[in-house]
Parts: structure tokens; sequence; C-alpha cells
């Protein structure tokens, strides 16, 4: 046995040792230290929740029978009585009759619109070859229920949990979260001590750092879930990202936070609700359902009904979330950067700009309403998308209510049939492109085209480059505007998951890295989240997409004159 593995082995056995002796005390002392802090914080007491039991499921079993509905009923008398005072009743039959807006059924892609998924419905509009039969794998009827995941995925608990809202009370959640993240570093050392490094499936040792054990991975998404607002957001937009940005440990931890937020309590809900719509908010719902759709990271998404019968939806905003992106993202980026969860060089300072001022718009429900509206106006005339018409009556800063429209989380997509993916695939790069004509992304006609000479001058033009990086930088930068126009380049069908573009762009990196001489412009970021987010949706969905066709369609039938002249000459 070499003399390294038998200082390890001593090393492990003083480590034992000392636990033996006072680790106990020292553990228990920190643990009561920890849960004093994240109590403070109103992060630890949380109320494991259990599913509602979901309609046309059958009798409830006999001890469940007692559990009452999540659904408040108002009576017209008793309007402008709080929701508390109702008695919980079962619905009424009328609830049950099925509304207009659940005749057809969407995939909800993460923005403000869903693209229907129903084949039959859209067949006219969809691109070669030609659509086989709908897909017979029934789509649910409600969304998923909150916090649901793919089988082998990891499953969180769900839990109800108040929402840290003051300055002060997040703070001591990082704090208490910095404290748990030392605490498993310190295990995962001397862990690593008694028995070695881990070795990953390939035989390659583990090149993390004890800090990035599975654990504290882990630990950080769960207080995330926890902390909700800006912190999670920055959570869930690392999740999408694949292995070659985000450690693959970190990236299955982060699985838990696509799952959804803990819950926020029905007497904080009602708070924000009151101080929103009015005390008398609940005199124009017949019905309100405490239990939520889900619990996205700056809101969570309740159902209603109105009292003319429609069904809608209220994303309601968790309070104090807004007037903490400022220092959550400041936490968020010393985590980052002590963790060395992302690769030094990627200008992470800029990135957390354009996420600041990004969340601060997201935070604001007039603005997301207005936008809103004007996707439903834009898309009007685009088969295959469905933009949930906005109810302005309830609707505020911190409260948007839209129809209800039902349908399944783009995750799900994968588990259809491959008709269905392709089909997915396709709405979503076309409406990817479209919005990248809106915004006057011209680059992506060069790239698709290999057009070194044009690559180059408008990155150029869009602040990618100074024009005097080293030529090794600007083969790096033409080569990786390829890599990204590869789906574009040939007619026909591409398969995303047969081709990987984002392990081959990261190859690019390091030379990128090293020989960037300006950070990319600002609404850069913004755009590449958009089309990577498409593109790797794609890739997890498994579509095969004629993604040149879409982009010529939308690029042929774009009207340049509209005040985009100056895209025009770029484009040229
Ligand atoms: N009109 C609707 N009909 C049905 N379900 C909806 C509707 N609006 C939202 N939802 C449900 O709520 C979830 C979150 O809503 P939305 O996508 O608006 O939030 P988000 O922008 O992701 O939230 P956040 O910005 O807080 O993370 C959706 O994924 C969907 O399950």
């Amino acid at each position: 046995m070499a003399s390294r593995d038998l200082r390890r082995l001593l090393d492990g056995v003083a480590l034992v040792a000392r636990e033996a002796t006072r680790g106990t005390s020292l553990r228990d002392v920190l643990r009561s230290a920890l849960l004093a802090t994240t109590d403070l914080a109103g992060l630890t007491r949380g109320t494991p929740r259990r599913p509602p039991h979901p309609p046309g499921a059958g009798p409830l079993p006999a001890t469940e029978s007692s559990r009452p509905s999540s659904v408040v009923y108002f009576s017209h008398d008793e309007a402008t009585a709080s929701p508390q005072d109702h008695a919980l009743e079962r619905p009424p039959p009328a609830q049950e009759a099925p509304h207009p807006a659940r005749t057809q059924e969407t995939v909800r892609t993460g923005t403000t619109a869903s693209v229907a998924a129903e084949p039959a419905a859209v067949a006219a509009d969809r691109p070669e070859p030609a659509a086989p039969p709908p897909d017979p794998s029934p789509l649910p009827q409600q969304a998923p229920p909150l916090a649901s995941a793919a089988p082998g995925e990891k499953r969180r608990r769900l839990r109800e949990r108040k929402v840290p809202s003051t300055p002060f009370t997040r703070a001591l959640g990082f704090a208490g979260l910095g404290a748990g993240l030392a605490w498993g570093t310190v295990q995962e050392s001397a862990r690593r001590v008694m028995y070695g490094t881990p070795v990953d499936t390939e035989g390659k040792r583990s090149a993390l750092s004890p800090f990035l054990s599975d654990q504290n991975a882990e630990r950080v998404a769960l207080a995330l879930c926890r902390m909700r607002g800006a912190a999670l957001k920055v959570g869930q937009m690392l999740s999408i990202q694949d292995e070659s940005l985000v450690p693959p440990p970190v990236l299955a931890a982060l699985d838990i936070v696509r799952q959804g937020a803990d819950v926020m309590p029905r007497k904080q809900l009602n708070s924000v609700l009151d101080a929103e719509l009015g005390p008398d908010w609940s005199s124009r719902l017949r019905s309100f359902d405490y239990e939520p759709l889900a619990a996205a990271s700056i809101g969570q998404v309740h159902r209603a009904v109105l009292k003319d019968g429609s069904d809608v939806v209220m994303k309601i905003q968790y309070p104090g979330v807004a007037d903490s992106i400022e220092s959550d993202i400041e936490n968020v980026r010393l985590l980052l950067t002590y963790t060395n969860l992302i690769p030094k060089g990627l200008f992470l300072d800029r990135a957390m700009k354009v996420a600041k001022q990004e969340l601060a718009r997201e935070c604001d429900y007039v603005l997301e309403a207005s936008n809103q509206k004007r996707y439903k106006e834009l898309l009007c005339d685009s088969d295959g998308y469905n933009v949930p018409k906005v109810i302005d009556q309830l609707s505020s800063r911190k409260v948007l209510t839209s129809e209800f429209v039902p349908g399944i989380p783009i995750d799900k997509v994968a588990q259809l049939s491959q008709e269905t993916r392709n089909y997915v695939g396709c709405k979503l790069l076309e409406l990817t492109i479209k919005e990248l004509f809106v915004f006057r992304f011209m680059q992506v006609v060069a790239c698709a085209n290999r057009d070194r000479t044009g690559v180059l001058e408008m990155s150029r033009r869009l602040g990618f480059l100074t024009g005097e990086e080293p030529e090794v930088m600007l083969d790096a930068h033409v080569q990786a505007a390829f890599i990204v126009g590869v789906p574009f380049s040939k007619p026909g069908g591409h398969d995303f998951r047969a081709n990987n573009i984002t392990h081959s762009v990261s190859n690019l990196g390091a030379t990128m890295l090293k020989h960037r001489l300006t950070p990319p412009p600002d609404e850069v970021y913004s755009l590449h989240r958009k089309l990577s987010g498409a593109f790797l949706a794609c890739i997890k969905i498994g579509a095969v997409v004629p993604c040149r066709e879409i982009l010529f369609q939308v690029y042929e039938q774009y009207n340049f004159s509209d005040g985009h002249s100056d895209v025009e000459s770029s484009a040229g």
C-alpha cells in the first residue's frame, strides 16, 4: 500500500476518533445554531403537504375522506366575508361541467404562450413531412400535480413554508445556507480522507471540490425552493443548462428546483390578495382553490372560478421578492463564486446585471399583463399557439389573472409520440425565430449560411467583438456561430438529440474565455437564454425539426420596412 494511502487511513482514523470524542456535541451545537438561524428566517418549520385528491380518481380512502377540499366557495350574500371564514364544501355540480377552455390541450412552454398539442387542429400548419394521425396517448385533462417528477427523477416532499419576505429574513436564510454548506464541506472532506475521492462511472477521479458534494448541491436546491424569488429563478436558469456548463451532481440536484417551490401558507396568500385587490376580492369570484396549481419562482398559481363561471388562474406574487432582487442576486453571486459552480471568465457580473433587470420586469405583473395581451395579438393569426386572455378586473402589480388553459409541462412531452415531439419542437423553434426577428437578431441567417465574413461583420456591429481580437479568437467565434447555425444549415429535419450542439460549443469555450476582449452586449444574455432554451428543450424532448424551413419561412415573410431598416442593412 502506498505511503499516501497509509497516511490517508491514519488521518481518517484520527478524524473518526475526534468525532467520537467531541464530534457529536459539536454537531449538535452546529445543528441547533443552524435551526435557530433558519427558524428566525421562517425557513424550517415547514408543514409537509399531501397532494390534493385528483378529480375522477375514485372514492377517497376512509382515512382521507375527512380531509377538507382546498376549494373555497363564495356565496353572493357573504361577498365581503373573509375567505378563511367560509366553510369548505364539496364542489357544486356546475363546476364539473366542461368549460370551453378545456376543449384543446396545450403544452406549456414556460412563456406566456402555450403550444397547442392537438395535432389534428393544426395539421394544415405543420411543415413537411405530412402529419401522421393524432397521438393516441391521452394527455391529462388537468395540469399534473405540483412537483410531479419523471421516473427516476429525484422527488421532493412538498412543504408549506412562509416566504421570507423582509431583507433581514432573506439575508438570514442565505446565512443559514452558508453555514449548512460549510458543515457539508467538512463532512465531505472527512469522508474523502477516509474513503478517498469519489470516482465517476467512467473511472475518472472526480475533479469536484468537496464543496460540491451531492449533499451540498441538494442543500442549495432545497434552500432555493424555500427562499423563492430571484434566488430560485437563477437556480432554475442553471438547471436547464447541460453538463458541459454545470457539474452533473449539481444539475441532478437542481432538478428539484424545476419541480416547483415550497408552498406559501394560506394566511400569507390572503394578505397579498387583500393588499392587491382589496379585502372584498372574493366578491368577484365564485370559488378559489387554495391548493396551488404551480408554485413558481416569483409567484404561486391558483385556480379560481369567476362569477360568470369562467375558469381562471391567478398568479399571486410572493411578498417581498420584488424588493429583494438586488440582494438575492448578490447573495447568489457570492455563492456561485465561492463554490466555483460557474467557470471563470463568463462575465458573471454582466450576466447578473441583466438578470436583475429581467427579474425586476418579471415582478411587474402590470407589464406582464400588457405583454401577454400584445403577444396574444401578435400570435392571433398563427395556428398552434394559445395565449391566455388577461382578466383585468382581477389583476394588479402583484396579481395576474388570466383564462385557464389546460395542458402539460414541456418536460412531459418527452414521453409522448415522436410526431407530437417533432410538432412541439417545430412550434417552439418557429416561435423563437419569430421573436428573434422582432428583436432584430439577424446574425442567425449568416450562421445558418456559414458566412464567415457576415458573422464577423455583424458580431462587430452587435458588440460581440471589438475588431482587435487575435485570429484564434475569431476562428473560435465563427466556429461557435456555425455550430449554433447547424440546425438551420441543411433542409430536412434536424435531429436535436443526435447532434448535441451545446457540447460542441462548450469545447470552443476555453479559447473564447481566454481571448475574449469584451463581454457580449447586454441584450445577448436574454437572446441566448431564448435560443438556448428552445434548443435545450428540443434536445430534452428528442424532437426532429425542419429548422431551416422554419427560419426561412419567417425570414421571407418578415416585413423589414416596418421600422427595421437598420436590420435590413446588417442582414444583407
Ligand atoms: N393560464 C394558465 N392556465 C393554466 N395553467 C397556467 C396558466 N398560467 C400559468 N399556469 C401554470 O402555472 C405555471 C407557472 O406559470 P407561469 O409560467 O406564468 O409562471 P412563471 O413565469 O414560470 O413564474 P415565475 O416567473 O414566478 O417563475 C405554468 O407552468 C402552468 O403550470
